[in-house]
């Protein structure tokens, strides 16, 4: 029976670009569960790649087959985004391991749905200085850089991810995002003995 890996870290921690190595080198066959976002598409990012950017109106149909999983809505200086992640035909649990990026509560939602033992956490940590540097650093390379978002986001992550809330979740082991190869070596050296 396969499982879900759910890469999970506050704002810049690098889920994005873990998550890009991990499918890279994917020695394991790991598939994909691209979730859903109502918010805008940012500069770089694919339809159906880094999330499934779709509008309310279709989230509302989605609601209304009772697809939705989990969902988070982020009330930011643009207005309500949201995310989830639906129970489309992408999930095949019998036949398939997956990695998908998500948040400490879509985590626990997922483990409500498929039970503890097919959903395991990757929780990447960074200090917050050089966090917030790569995301500022991030941020300027987009046309229209949204610092003030990305201020809520690094300020909303402290309490969202406060220590109470990453031990309720049963979050034990951590990965540290400071040197690309090494995290992305552990995290595959991980993944490979849980799903022996
Ligand atoms: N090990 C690393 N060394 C240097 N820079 C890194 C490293 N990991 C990620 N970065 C850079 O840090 C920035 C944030 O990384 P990334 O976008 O992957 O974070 P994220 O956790 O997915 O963020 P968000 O949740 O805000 O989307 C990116 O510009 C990325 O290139």
């Amino acid at each position: 029976m396969g499982k879900i890996f759910c890469v999970i870290g506050k704002s810049s921690s690098g889920k994005d670009t873990i998550f890009k190595q991990i499918l890279e080198k994917n020695t394991v066959g790991l598939k994909t569960i691209v979730p859903y976002t109502t918010r805008p598409i940012r500069d770089g990012e694919t339809n159906g790649i880094e999330y499934f950017f779709i509008n309310e109106k279709e989230l509302e149909n989605l609601e209304r087959d009772n697809k939705i999983i989990e969902l988070r809505a982020y009330h930011t200086v643009h207005g309500i985004w949201k995310y989830f992640t639906a129970h489309d035909e992408q999930i095949d649990l019998v036949s398939n391991n997956y990695i998908m990026i998500g948040t400490l509560d879509s985590y626990m939602k997922l483990k409500e749905f498929f039970g503890d033992k097919k959903v395991r956490p990757i929780y990447i940590e960074l200090e917050d200085g050089i966090r917030l540097t790569r995301a500022i650093e991030r941020e300027k390379l987009q046309e229209n850089p949204k610092y003030s978002e990305m201020c809520r986001r690094f300020l909303a992550d402290a309490q969202d991810f406060s220590e109470e809330n990453i031990k309720k979740a049963g979050v034990v082991r951590r990965f540290e995002n400071q040197d690309l190869s090494q995290i992305v070596e552990d995290i595959i050296q991980y993944i490979v003995q849980e799903i022996k």
